[in-house]
Protein backbone atom coordinates (compact mmCIF):
# COMPACT_ATOMS: atom_id res chain seq x y z
CA UNK A 1 0.00 0.00 0.00
CA UNK A 2 1.14 3.95 -0.70
CA UNK A 3 2.28 5.73 2.23
CA UNK A 4 0.29 9.04 2.11
CA UNK A 5 3.73 10.59 1.92
CA UNK A 6 3.44 9.47 -1.73
CA UNK A 7 0.64 11.78 -2.33
CA UNK A 8 2.21 14.96 -0.80
CA UNK A 9 5.24 14.63 -3.29
CA UNK A 10 3.60 16.31 -6.54
CA UNK A 11 7.19 17.05 -7.23
CA UNK A 12 8.55 13.76 -7.31
CA UNK A 13 5.71 12.76 -9.28
CA UNK A 14 5.42 9.57 -10.61
CA UNK A 15 6.41 8.21 -7.54
CA UNK A 16 8.48 4.55 -6.75
CA UNK A 17 7.56 3.85 -10.55
CA UNK A 18 4.00 3.78 -9.23
CA UNK A 19 1.29 4.93 -11.86
CA UNK A 20 -1.02 7.27 -11.01
CA UNK A 21 -3.75 4.53 -11.38
CA UNK A 22 -2.04 2.37 -8.69
CA UNK A 23 -2.58 5.73 -6.50
CA UNK A 24 -5.91 5.84 -7.30
CA UNK A 25 -6.74 2.38 -6.39
CA UNK A 26 -4.84 2.00 -3.23
CA UNK A 27 -6.04 6.15 -2.06
CA UNK A 28 -9.06 4.79 -0.53
CA UNK A 29 -7.35 2.70 1.82
CA UNK A 30 -4.93 5.31 2.88
CA UNK A 31 -4.14 7.99 5.07
CA UNK A 32 -5.57 11.25 4.44
CA UNK A 33 -3.51 13.12 2.65
CA UNK A 34 -2.77 16.63 2.72
CA UNK A 35 -5.38 19.16 1.45
CA UNK A 36 -2.89 21.82 0.02
CA UNK A 37 -0.71 18.59 -1.66
CA UNK A 38 -4.12 17.43 -3.37
CA UNK A 39 -4.19 20.72 -5.31
CA UNK A 40 -1.02 20.39 -5.96
CA UNK A 41 -1.27 17.05 -7.23
CA UNK A 42 -4.12 18.70 -9.56
CA UNK A 43 -2.30 21.54 -10.49
CA UNK A 44 0.61 18.90 -11.22
CA UNK A 45 -0.56 16.62 -12.99
CA UNK A 46 -2.18 18.82 -15.77
CA UNK A 47 -3.37 16.99 -18.15
CA UNK A 48 -4.80 14.38 -16.41
CA UNK A 49 -6.86 17.24 -14.36
CA UNK A 50 -10.09 15.10 -15.03
CA UNK A 51 -9.41 12.43 -13.05
CA UNK A 52 -7.17 14.13 -10.50
CA UNK A 53 -9.92 16.58 -10.22
CA UNK A 54 -12.56 13.86 -9.20
CA UNK A 55 -9.73 12.15 -6.62
CA UNK A 56 -8.86 15.99 -5.00
CA UNK A 57 -12.60 16.30 -4.49
CA UNK A 58 -13.05 12.99 -2.58
CA UNK A 59 -9.86 13.32 -0.88
CA UNK A 60 -11.31 17.10 -0.02
CA UNK A 61 -14.86 16.04 1.10
CA UNK A 62 -13.47 12.97 3.67
CA UNK A 63 -11.25 15.74 5.38
CA UNK A 64 -13.63 17.65 8.54
CA UNK A 65 -12.19 20.73 7.86
CA UNK A 66 -12.31 20.63 4.63
CA UNK A 67 -12.89 24.65 3.32
CA UNK A 68 -14.97 26.10 0.77
CA UNK A 69 -12.21 27.65 -0.57
CA UNK A 70 -10.51 24.88 -1.22
CA UNK A 71 -13.35 23.12 -2.50
CA UNK A 72 -13.97 25.85 -5.02
CA UNK A 73 -10.62 25.84 -6.47
CA UNK A 74 -11.24 22.72 -7.15
CA UNK A 75 -14.28 23.14 -8.89
CA UNK A 76 -12.26 25.46 -11.17
CA UNK A 77 -9.76 23.00 -11.96
CA UNK A 78 -12.35 20.70 -12.80
CA UNK A 79 -13.85 23.47 -15.18
CA UNK A 80 -10.95 23.88 -16.48
CA UNK A 81 -10.44 19.93 -17.42
CA UNK A 82 -14.36 20.47 -18.55
CA UNK A 83 -15.40 17.58 -16.07
CA UNK A 84 -18.96 18.88 -15.42
CA UNK A 85 -19.75 15.34 -13.39
CA UNK A 86 -16.60 16.18 -10.75
CA UNK A 87 -18.61 19.39 -9.87
CA UNK A 88 -21.91 17.59 -9.00
CA UNK A 89 -20.00 15.13 -6.94
CA UNK A 90 -18.77 17.79 -4.96
CA UNK A 91 -21.87 19.11 -4.47
CA UNK A 92 -23.56 16.00 -3.73
CA UNK A 93 -20.82 15.45 -1.12
CA UNK A 94 -21.11 19.37 0.13
CA UNK A 95 -25.00 18.94 0.46
CA UNK A 96 -24.30 16.84 3.41
CA UNK A 97 -22.14 19.30 5.25
CA UNK A 98 -23.27 21.89 7.32
CA UNK A 99 -21.19 24.89 5.96
CA UNK A 100 -23.50 26.28 3.02
CA UNK A 101 -21.54 27.27 -0.11
CA UNK A 102 -21.44 31.59 -1.18
CA UNK A 103 -21.72 33.44 -4.45
CA UNK A 104 -18.61 32.76 -5.38
CA UNK A 105 -19.25 28.64 -5.24
CA UNK A 106 -22.18 28.94 -6.85
CA UNK A 107 -20.49 30.60 -9.54
CA UNK A 108 -17.82 28.35 -10.44
CA UNK A 109 -20.27 25.86 -9.93
CA UNK A 110 -22.05 27.28 -13.23
CA UNK A 111 -18.71 27.58 -14.90
CA UNK A 112 -18.13 24.14 -14.89
CA UNK A 113 -21.58 23.61 -16.39
CA UNK A 114 -21.88 26.17 -18.46
CA UNK A 115 -18.34 25.31 -19.94
CA UNK A 116 -20.05 21.58 -20.67
CA UNK A 117 -22.63 22.81 -22.52
CA UNK A 118 -24.79 21.71 -19.89
CA UNK A 119 -26.61 25.48 -19.50
CA UNK A 120 -29.93 23.98 -18.10
CA UNK A 121 -27.66 23.11 -14.68
CA UNK A 122 -25.58 26.43 -14.92
CA UNK A 123 -28.91 28.34 -15.12
CA UNK A 124 -29.65 26.62 -11.38
CA UNK A 125 -26.20 27.03 -10.13
CA UNK A 126 -25.80 30.43 -10.91
CA UNK A 127 -29.40 31.76 -10.44
CA UNK A 128 -31.97 29.27 -8.68
CA UNK A 129 -29.73 27.67 -5.96
CA UNK A 130 -28.29 30.90 -5.00
CA UNK A 131 -32.04 32.46 -4.34
CA UNK A 132 -33.21 29.32 -2.92
CA UNK A 133 -30.18 29.90 -0.33
CA UNK A 134 -31.02 33.63 0.12
CA UNK A 135 -28.41 34.67 -1.72
CA UNK A 136 -29.01 37.25 -4.51
CA UNK A 137 -27.26 36.23 -7.71
CA UNK A 138 -25.45 39.46 -8.93
CA UNK A 139 -24.38 40.68 -12.65
CA UNK A 140 -21.72 38.20 -12.93
CA UNK A 141 -23.71 35.50 -12.29
CA UNK A 142 -26.43 36.71 -14.97
CA UNK A 143 -23.60 37.49 -17.41
CA UNK A 144 -21.93 33.87 -16.74
CA UNK A 145 -25.58 32.52 -17.30
CA UNK A 146 -25.82 34.00 -20.84
CA UNK A 147 -22.14 33.26 -21.49
CA UNK A 148 -23.69 29.12 -20.72
CA UNK A 149 -26.85 30.03 -23.42
CA UNK A 150 -24.98 31.65 -25.57
CA UNK A 151 -22.43 28.64 -25.92
CA UNK A 152 -25.54 26.10 -26.98
CA UNK A 153 -27.10 29.17 -29.37
CA UNK A 154 -30.19 29.91 -27.08
CA UNK A 155 -29.90 33.64 -28.15
CA UNK A 156 -33.79 34.44 -27.21
CA UNK A 157 -32.92 32.74 -23.41
CA UNK A 158 -29.46 35.02 -23.88
CA UNK A 159 -32.05 38.28 -24.21
CA UNK A 160 -34.47 37.21 -21.75
CA UNK A 161 -31.91 37.01 -19.44
CA UNK A 162 -30.40 40.28 -20.26
CA UNK A 163 -33.64 41.75 -19.92
CA UNK A 164 -33.39 40.30 -16.43
CA UNK A 165 -29.90 41.68 -15.65
CA UNK A 166 -31.72 45.10 -16.90
CA UNK A 167 -33.12 45.36 -13.48
CA UNK A 168 -30.62 44.63 -10.66
CA UNK A 169 -29.27 47.49 -8.93
CA UNK A 170 -25.92 47.50 -10.71
CA UNK A 171 -27.92 46.98 -14.07
CA UNK A 172 -26.47 44.29 -17.43
CA UNK A 173 -22.65 45.38 -18.05
CA UNK A 174 -20.25 45.12 -21.14
CA UNK A 175 -20.24 41.35 -20.90
CA UNK A 176 -23.42 41.12 -20.62
CA UNK A 177 -24.08 42.76 -23.71
CA UNK A 178 -21.11 41.27 -25.60
CA UNK A 179 -22.86 37.91 -24.58
CA UNK A 180 -26.32 38.90 -26.23
CA UNK A 181 -24.20 39.98 -29.13
CA UNK A 182 -22.60 37.44 -29.76
CA UNK A 183 -25.45 34.74 -29.09
CA UNK A 184 -27.62 37.30 -32.10
CA UNK A 185 -25.14 36.86 -34.48
CA UNK A 186 -24.49 33.25 -34.63
CA UNK A 187 -28.08 32.77 -35.57
CA UNK A 188 -29.55 33.65 -39.27
CA UNK A 189 -30.66 37.39 -39.24
CA UNK A 190 -29.77 38.13 -35.78
CA UNK A 191 -27.53 40.49 -36.98
CA UNK A 192 -30.19 43.19 -36.98
CA UNK A 193 -30.63 42.19 -32.84
CA UNK A 194 -27.16 42.29 -32.54
CA UNK A 195 -26.44 45.81 -34.12
CA UNK A 196 -30.04 46.96 -32.21
CA UNK A 197 -27.86 46.11 -28.99
CA UNK A 198 -24.54 47.86 -29.99
CA UNK A 199 -26.54 50.86 -30.66
CA UNK A 200 -28.43 50.50 -27.32
CA UNK A 201 -24.61 50.11 -25.77
CA UNK A 202 -23.51 53.35 -27.51
CA UNK A 203 -26.54 55.25 -26.91
CA UNK A 204 -26.66 55.28 -23.06
CA UNK A 205 -23.67 55.74 -20.95
CA UNK A 206 -24.01 52.61 -19.53
CA UNK A 207 -22.36 50.18 -19.74
CA UNK A 208 -19.85 51.79 -21.62
CA UNK A 209 -19.11 50.17 -25.04
CA UNK A 210 -15.68 47.65 -25.31
CA UNK A 211 -14.45 46.21 -28.07
CA UNK A 212 -15.43 42.55 -27.12
CA UNK A 213 -18.88 44.06 -27.61
CA UNK A 214 -17.71 45.76 -30.68
CA UNK A 215 -15.83 42.91 -32.31
CA UNK A 216 -19.17 40.39 -31.65
CA UNK A 217 -20.94 43.15 -33.49
CA UNK A 218 -18.51 43.12 -36.65
CA UNK A 219 -18.53 39.54 -36.38
CA UNK A 220 -22.46 38.87 -36.57
CA UNK A 221 -22.66 41.57 -39.68
CA UNK A 222 -19.66 39.48 -41.14
CA UNK A 223 -21.82 36.01 -40.65
CA UNK A 224 -24.76 37.93 -42.27
CA UNK A 225 -22.10 38.53 -44.94
CA UNK A 226 -23.76 42.66 -44.34
CA UNK A 227 -19.98 44.05 -45.44
CA UNK A 228 -20.94 47.22 -46.16
CA UNK A 229 -22.67 47.61 -42.79
CA UNK A 230 -19.37 45.88 -41.23
CA UNK A 231 -17.44 48.34 -43.16
CA UNK A 232 -18.99 51.81 -42.10
CA UNK A 233 -19.36 50.46 -38.56
CA UNK A 234 -15.10 49.64 -38.31
CA UNK A 235 -15.09 53.67 -40.05
CA UNK A 236 -16.87 55.14 -37.76
CA UNK A 237 -14.92 53.92 -34.32
CA UNK A 238 -11.22 53.48 -36.28
CA UNK A 239 -11.27 57.46 -35.49
CA UNK A 240 -10.90 57.64 -31.61
CA UNK A 241 -11.67 61.60 -31.70
CA UNK A 242 -14.43 60.90 -34.27
CA UNK A 243 -16.66 58.30 -32.58
CA UNK A 244 -16.14 59.94 -28.82
CA UNK A 245 -15.55 56.52 -27.59
CA UNK A 246 -12.58 54.96 -25.30
CA UNK A 247 -12.60 52.15 -28.00
CA UNK A 248 -9.75 51.12 -30.34
CA UNK A 249 -10.40 48.88 -33.49
CA UNK A 250 -8.15 45.88 -33.31
CA UNK A 251 -6.97 42.59 -34.98
CA UNK A 252 -10.47 40.90 -34.30
CA UNK A 253 -12.17 44.06 -35.61
CA UNK A 254 -9.77 44.08 -38.79
CA UNK A 255 -10.27 40.37 -39.14
CA UNK A 256 -13.89 40.26 -39.09
CA UNK A 257 -13.77 43.28 -41.89
CA UNK A 258 -10.83 41.55 -43.86
CA UNK A 259 -13.16 38.32 -44.01
CA UNK A 260 -16.88 39.56 -44.60
CA UNK A 261 -15.78 42.10 -47.19
CA UNK A 262 -14.48 41.32 -51.04
CA UNK A 263 -10.99 40.52 -50.73
CA UNK A 264 -10.03 43.89 -52.45
CA UNK A 265 -11.76 45.65 -50.21
CA UNK A 266 -10.33 44.23 -47.78
CA UNK A 267 -6.93 44.33 -48.80
CA UNK A 268 -7.67 48.04 -48.70
CA UNK A 269 -8.40 48.11 -45.32
CA UNK A 270 -5.72 46.20 -44.00
CA UNK A 271 -3.21 48.34 -45.76
CA UNK A 272 -5.02 51.95 -44.77
CA UNK A 273 -4.56 50.17 -41.00
CA UNK A 274 -1.41 49.32 -41.47
CA UNK A 275 -0.28 52.62 -42.80
CA UNK A 276 -2.01 54.42 -40.16
CA UNK A 277 -0.22 52.26 -37.53
CA UNK A 278 -3.67 50.97 -36.09
CA UNK A 279 -2.92 47.49 -37.07
CA UNK A 280 -0.36 46.00 -35.19
CA UNK A 281 1.98 43.02 -36.41
CA UNK A 282 0.85 39.92 -36.12
CA UNK A 283 -1.12 37.74 -38.82
CA UNK A 284 -4.32 37.10 -37.84
CA UNK A 285 -6.17 39.83 -39.97
CA UNK A 286 -3.54 38.86 -42.83
CA UNK A 287 -4.39 34.92 -42.53
CA UNK A 288 -8.06 36.00 -42.77
CA UNK A 289 -7.83 37.69 -45.93
CA UNK A 290 -5.44 35.33 -47.47
CA UNK A 291 -8.34 32.55 -46.56
CA UNK A 292 -11.04 34.86 -48.08
CA UNK A 293 -9.03 35.40 -51.70
CA UNK A 294 -9.23 31.76 -51.37
CA UNK A 295 -12.76 31.07 -51.12
CA UNK A 296 -12.61 33.51 -54.44
CA UNK A 297 -10.29 31.39 -56.00
CA UNK A 298 -7.95 34.72 -56.36
CA UNK A 299 -4.68 32.50 -55.23
CA UNK A 300 -2.19 34.86 -57.15
CA UNK A 301 -3.30 37.72 -55.09
CA UNK A 302 -3.00 35.75 -51.96
CA UNK A 303 0.35 34.43 -53.09
CA UNK A 304 1.42 38.90 -53.45
CA UNK A 305 0.80 38.79 -49.79
CA UNK A 306 3.89 37.20 -48.94
CA UNK A 307 6.01 39.04 -50.56
CA UNK A 308 4.03 42.30 -49.47
CA UNK A 309 3.04 44.22 -46.85
CA UNK A 310 2.84 41.68 -44.24
CA UNK A 311 5.06 41.63 -41.08
CA UNK A 312 6.75 39.05 -38.70
CA UNK A 313 6.84 35.16 -39.56
CA UNK A 314 6.18 34.24 -42.89
CA UNK A 315 6.01 30.85 -42.52
CA UNK A 316 3.31 31.20 -39.58
CA UNK A 317 -0.85 31.77 -40.06
CA UNK A 318 -0.82 33.61 -42.90
CA UNK A 319 1.68 31.45 -45.21
CA UNK A 320 -0.35 28.54 -44.29
CA UNK A 321 -3.55 30.23 -45.18
CA UNK A 322 -2.11 31.48 -48.56
CA UNK A 323 -1.24 27.49 -49.45
CA UNK A 324 -4.85 26.96 -48.49
CA UNK A 325 -5.78 29.63 -51.24
CA UNK A 326 -3.61 28.17 -53.90
CA UNK A 327 -4.63 24.39 -52.87
CA UNK A 328 -8.40 25.44 -53.26
CA UNK A 329 -7.60 27.03 -56.65
CA UNK A 330 -6.15 23.79 -58.03
CA UNK A 331 -2.53 24.00 -56.62
CA UNK A 332 -2.31 20.51 -55.11
CA UNK A 333 0.08 18.56 -57.13
CA UNK A 334 3.04 21.69 -58.10
CA UNK A 335 2.61 24.23 -55.70
CA UNK A 336 4.87 27.05 -57.32
CA UNK A 337 7.09 27.32 -54.07
CA UNK A 338 7.36 24.40 -51.17
CA UNK A 339 8.47 24.27 -47.65
CA UNK A 340 12.34 25.93 -47.11
CA UNK A 341 13.72 23.46 -44.74
CA UNK A 342 15.54 26.24 -43.53
CA UNK A 343 13.52 28.39 -42.45
CA UNK A 344 11.70 25.72 -40.48
CA UNK A 345 14.01 25.56 -37.27
CA UNK A 346 14.16 22.21 -35.43
CA UNK A 347 11.00 21.10 -36.73
CA UNK A 348 10.18 17.84 -35.03
CA UNK A 349 7.88 16.66 -38.58
CA UNK A 350 11.13 17.35 -40.44
CA UNK A 351 13.48 15.51 -37.48
CA UNK A 352 11.04 13.18 -38.36
CA UNK A 353 11.25 12.85 -41.88
CA UNK A 354 15.06 12.51 -41.90
CA UNK A 355 14.62 9.65 -39.55
CA UNK A 356 11.94 8.04 -41.82
CA UNK A 357 13.97 8.38 -45.04
CA UNK A 358 17.55 7.34 -43.86
CA UNK A 359 16.12 3.57 -42.19
CA UNK A 360 12.91 2.90 -44.31
CA UNK A 361 12.78 1.28 -47.53
CA UNK A 362 10.56 3.45 -50.45
CA UNK A 363 7.53 1.69 -50.56
CA UNK A 364 7.45 -0.28 -47.55
CA UNK A 365 4.37 1.20 -45.46
CA UNK A 366 4.64 -0.93 -42.81
CA UNK A 367 8.12 -0.34 -41.66
CA UNK A 368 7.24 3.33 -42.42
CA UNK A 369 4.47 3.25 -39.81
CA UNK A 370 6.55 1.54 -37.63
CA UNK A 371 9.49 3.66 -37.61
CA UNK A 372 6.93 6.77 -36.89
CA UNK A 373 6.48 4.45 -33.78
CA UNK A 374 10.25 4.14 -32.71
CA UNK A 375 10.84 7.73 -33.21
CA UNK A 376 7.99 9.23 -31.64
CA UNK A 377 9.40 6.48 -28.47
CA UNK A 378 13.07 7.60 -29.18
CA UNK A 379 13.44 10.66 -30.12
CA UNK A 380 10.05 13.05 -29.89
CA UNK A 381 7.00 12.21 -28.54
CA UNK A 382 3.51 12.56 -31.68
CA UNK A 383 0.42 12.90 -30.99
CA UNK A 384 -0.44 10.46 -33.16
CA UNK A 385 -2.65 7.63 -33.06
CA UNK A 386 -0.99 4.79 -31.86
CA UNK A 387 -1.47 1.52 -29.78
CA UNK A 388 -5.44 1.48 -28.42
CA UNK A 389 -6.03 3.89 -30.69
CA UNK A 390 -4.24 2.13 -33.93
CA UNK A 391 -6.69 -0.82 -33.44
CA UNK A 392 -10.10 1.17 -33.07
CA UNK A 393 -9.26 3.01 -36.06
CA UNK A 394 -8.50 0.10 -38.30
CA UNK A 395 -11.34 -1.80 -36.47
CA UNK A 396 -13.83 0.24 -37.86
CA UNK A 397 -12.89 0.01 -41.07
CA UNK A 398 -15.06 -1.57 -44.34
CA UNK A 399 -13.66 -2.52 -47.73
CA UNK A 400 -13.61 0.34 -50.27
CA UNK A 401 -14.34 2.82 -47.28
CA UNK A 402 -13.97 6.53 -48.36
CA UNK A 403 -12.08 8.39 -45.21
CA UNK A 404 -12.57 11.64 -44.23
CA UNK A 405 -9.93 12.89 -41.66
CA UNK A 406 -9.83 16.04 -40.14
CA UNK A 407 -6.65 16.78 -38.58
CA UNK A 408 -4.03 14.94 -40.42
CA UNK A 409 -0.91 16.13 -38.75
CA UNK A 410 2.31 14.05 -40.38
CA UNK A 411 -0.15 11.47 -41.98
CA UNK A 412 0.08 8.44 -39.22
CA UNK A 413 -3.13 7.65 -39.13
CA UNK A 414 -4.17 8.45 -42.99
CA UNK A 415 -1.49 5.48 -43.65
CA UNK A 416 -2.39 3.33 -40.80
CA UNK A 417 -6.30 3.47 -42.13
CA UNK A 418 -4.34 2.87 -46.14
CA UNK A 419 -2.87 -0.41 -44.62
CA UNK A 420 -6.01 -1.50 -43.48
CA UNK A 421 -7.91 -0.72 -46.59
CA UNK A 422 -5.54 -2.62 -48.53
CA UNK A 423 -5.83 -5.77 -46.27
CA UNK A 424 -9.43 -5.58 -46.39
CA UNK A 425 -8.94 -6.18 -50.08
CA UNK A 426 -7.81 -2.50 -51.80
CA UNK A 427 -9.76 0.19 -52.82
CA UNK A 428 -11.12 3.02 -50.62
CA UNK A 429 -9.83 6.57 -50.32
CA UNK A 430 -8.10 8.53 -47.40
CA UNK A 431 -8.97 12.97 -47.69
CA UNK A 432 -7.08 14.45 -44.91
CA UNK A 433 -7.55 17.90 -43.89
CA UNK A 434 -4.40 19.71 -42.12
CA UNK A 435 -4.22 23.32 -41.44
CA UNK A 436 -0.24 23.46 -41.09
CA UNK A 437 1.14 23.38 -44.05
CA UNK A 438 4.43 22.18 -42.78
CA UNK A 439 2.86 19.09 -40.78
CA UNK A 440 1.11 19.09 -44.27
CA UNK A 441 3.87 18.89 -46.47
CA UNK A 442 5.91 16.00 -44.38
CA UNK A 443 2.55 14.01 -44.84
CA UNK A 444 2.50 14.29 -48.18
CA UNK A 445 6.52 13.27 -48.23
CA UNK A 446 6.01 10.38 -46.23
CA UNK A 447 2.77 9.37 -48.03
CA UNK A 448 4.94 9.40 -51.11
CA UNK A 449 7.88 7.44 -49.63
CA UNK A 450 5.42 4.69 -48.22
CA UNK A 451 4.26 4.57 -52.09
CA UNK A 452 0.27 5.82 -51.07
CA UNK A 453 -0.15 8.71 -53.02
CA UNK A 454 -2.74 7.33 -54.58
CA UNK A 455 -5.01 6.61 -52.18
CA UNK A 456 -4.16 9.73 -49.51
CA UNK A 457 -4.96 12.77 -50.44
CA UNK A 458 -3.49 15.55 -48.22
CA UNK A 459 -5.75 19.31 -48.07
CA UNK A 460 -3.94 22.54 -46.74
CA UNK A 461 -6.23 24.43 -44.91
CA UNK A 462 -8.75 24.87 -41.94
CA UNK A 463 -11.11 21.81 -41.87
CA UNK A 464 -14.22 24.31 -41.91
CA UNK A 465 -12.79 26.40 -44.69
CA UNK A 466 -12.66 22.89 -46.71
CA UNK A 467 -16.19 21.62 -46.01
CA UNK A 468 -17.42 25.10 -46.75
CA UNK A 469 -16.04 24.27 -50.46
CA UNK A 470 -18.00 21.02 -50.58
CA UNK A 471 -15.20 19.50 -52.22
CA UNK A 472 -15.07 16.57 -49.82
CA UNK A 473 -17.18 14.47 -51.39
CA UNK A 474 -19.54 12.14 -49.64
CA UNK A 475 -17.52 9.64 -47.07
CA UNK A 476 -18.55 6.68 -45.35
CA UNK A 477 -15.89 7.52 -42.25
CA UNK A 478 -15.18 10.91 -40.30
CA UNK A 479 -12.06 10.85 -38.34
CA UNK A 480 -12.41 13.99 -36.11
CA UNK A 481 -8.75 14.43 -34.60
CA UNK A 482 -7.96 18.10 -35.20
CA UNK A 483 -9.33 20.57 -32.47
CA UNK A 484 -11.66 19.99 -29.82
CA UNK A 485 -12.98 23.01 -29.79
CA UNK A 486 -13.97 22.39 -33.17
CA UNK A 487 -15.66 19.51 -33.40
CA UNK A 488 -19.50 19.83 -32.67
CA UNK A 489 -19.44 22.99 -35.56
CA UNK A 490 -17.70 20.95 -38.05
CA UNK A 491 -19.42 17.86 -37.50
CA UNK A 492 -22.61 19.98 -38.17
CA UNK A 493 -21.35 21.51 -41.01
CA UNK A 494 -20.77 18.01 -42.17
CA UNK A 495 -24.16 16.86 -41.64
CA UNK A 496 -25.53 17.19 -44.94
CA UNK A 497 -22.86 15.33 -46.40
CA UNK A 498 -22.23 12.58 -43.88
CA UNK A 499 -25.88 10.86 -43.99
CA UNK A 500 -24.93 7.28 -43.44
CA UNK A 501 -21.35 8.12 -42.41
CA UNK A 502 -19.55 6.21 -39.39
CA UNK A 503 -17.83 9.06 -36.78
CA UNK A 504 -14.60 8.76 -35.08
CA UNK A 505 -13.96 11.30 -32.56
CA UNK A 506 -10.31 11.43 -30.50
CA UNK A 507 -9.53 13.00 -27.89
CA UNK A 508 -12.89 13.68 -26.23
CA UNK A 509 -11.40 13.69 -22.92
CA UNK A 510 -7.68 14.94 -23.59
CA UNK A 511 -7.75 17.28 -24.10
CA UNK A 512 -11.19 17.21 -24.28
CA UNK A 513 -14.30 18.26 -26.44
CA UNK A 514 -16.96 18.92 -23.79
CA UNK A 515 -18.90 20.90 -26.51
CA UNK A 516 -19.07 18.46 -28.77
CA UNK A 517 -20.03 15.77 -26.19
CA UNK A 518 -22.96 18.26 -25.60
CA UNK A 519 -23.67 18.22 -28.61
CA UNK A 520 -24.11 14.67 -29.49
CA UNK A 521 -25.11 13.54 -26.75
CA UNK A 522 -28.67 11.99 -27.52
CA UNK A 523 -28.35 13.01 -30.86
CA UNK A 524 -26.07 9.62 -32.53
CA UNK A 525 -25.92 6.55 -31.53
CA UNK A 526 -22.67 6.47 -29.62
CA UNK A 527 -20.36 3.53 -28.31
CA UNK A 528 -17.78 5.27 -26.14
CA UNK A 529 -14.39 3.10 -26.09
CA UNK A 530 -12.03 3.54 -23.39
CA UNK A 531 -8.23 3.89 -24.92
CA UNK A 532 -5.05 5.07 -24.11
CA UNK A 533 -2.84 8.06 -25.64
CA UNK A 534 -0.35 6.25 -27.42
CA UNK A 535 3.04 6.13 -25.42
CA UNK A 536 1.57 8.03 -22.21
CA UNK A 537 -0.08 6.68 -19.39
CA UNK A 538 -3.26 8.73 -20.02
CA UNK A 539 -6.96 7.38 -20.56
CA UNK A 540 -8.81 9.10 -23.20
CA UNK A 541 -12.34 8.05 -24.42
CA UNK A 542 -13.16 7.94 -28.38
CA UNK A 543 -16.40 8.13 -29.75
CA UNK A 544 -17.50 5.81 -32.47
CA UNK A 545 -20.95 7.03 -33.47
CA UNK A 546 -23.15 4.66 -35.88
CA UNK A 547 -26.26 6.23 -37.34
CA UNK A 548 -27.57 2.65 -38.34
CA UNK A 549 -26.76 1.07 -34.69
CA UNK A 550 -30.17 -0.61 -33.26
CA UNK A 551 -28.29 0.67 -29.91
CA UNK A 552 -29.15 3.76 -29.32
CA UNK A 553 -26.60 4.87 -26.16
CA UNK A 554 -28.59 6.81 -23.98
CA UNK A 555 -26.47 10.01 -22.00
CA UNK A 556 -27.38 8.19 -18.92
CA UNK A 557 -25.27 5.38 -19.72
CA UNK A 558 -22.32 7.79 -21.29
CA UNK A 559 -22.73 9.36 -17.46
CA UNK A 560 -22.77 5.71 -16.54
CA UNK A 561 -19.85 5.17 -18.35
CA UNK A 562 -17.74 7.94 -17.81
CA UNK A 563 -18.17 8.17 -14.27
CA UNK A 564 -18.13 4.78 -13.80
CA UNK A 565 -14.50 4.40 -14.99
CA UNK A 566 -13.07 6.76 -12.94
CA UNK A 567 -15.09 5.62 -9.95
CA UNK A 568 -14.58 2.26 -9.68
CA UNK A 569 -11.03 3.55 -9.26
CA UNK A 570 -11.15 5.89 -6.77
C1 LIG B 1 -3.82 15.14 -33.04
S1 LIG B 1 -3.16 15.78 -34.50
C2 LIG B 1 -3.74 14.63 -35.69
C3 LIG B 1 -3.06 13.28 -35.59
C4 LIG B 1 -3.31 12.38 -36.77
N1 LIG B 1 -4.72 12.20 -37.05
C5 LIG B 1 -2.68 11.03 -36.49
O1 LIG B 1 -3.22 10.30 -35.64
O2 LIG B 1 -1.65 10.74 -37.06
C6 LIG B 1 -4.19 17.16 -34.81
C7 LIG B 1 -3.81 17.94 -36.08
O3 LIG B 1 -4.94 18.74 -36.44
C8 LIG B 1 -4.47 19.96 -36.97
N2 LIG B 1 -5.57 20.93 -36.86
C9 LIG B 1 -5.96 21.65 -35.78
N3 LIG B 1 -7.05 22.37 -36.06
C10 LIG B 1 -7.37 22.11 -37.35
C11 LIG B 1 -8.42 22.54 -38.20
N4 LIG B 1 -9.36 23.39 -37.78
N5 LIG B 1 -8.44 22.06 -39.45
C12 LIG B 1 -7.50 21.18 -39.89
N6 LIG B 1 -6.49 20.75 -39.11
C13 LIG B 1 -6.43 21.18 -37.86
C14 LIG B 1 -3.26 20.28 -36.13
O4 LIG B 1 -2.39 21.16 -36.82
C15 LIG B 1 -2.66 18.90 -35.89
O5 LIG B 1 -1.66 18.61 -36.83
Amino acid sequence: MLSPHCHMMPMEWPVNGLHWQDLLVDSPECAMPDEVAQIGLVVEIGRQQTLWAQFGVRAHCRVPECSLRKAITVLRKASAASAWRVSSLLLDELSMRSWPPDVVFWSSLGSAYSGAGKWQLALWALLEAPRAAHLEPNVVSYSSAMTACERVSLWEMVLNLLVEAEQLPEKANAFSYSSAIVACGQVESGWQRALALWSQMISASQPSPNVVAFNATLTALERATCWQLACSLLEQFEDQTRSNLPLTPDALSYSAVATACPWPLGLWWLLRAREKRELKAGPGPWSCLARKMGHDRAWQEALQLLSGPIEGDRLGEVWCSVMWAMEVSGFTSEPPFRVRRDRVHQSKEFSLLDFIVTRVPRGDLSALLATVKRFAGEKEWLKVAGGSKARLLQAVLRPGDRILELGCFVGFSALLMVQRLRRLGGGGKVITCEVNAVSAFVARELIRWAGAEAEIEVRVGLAGDWIATGQLGVPDVVILDHRGARYHEDLLALEPMREHARIIADNVLSPGAPLFLNFVDERYAIAIHEVDEFLRARADWDFFTDPCSQCLVSSWALQLKLIGCVGAAV
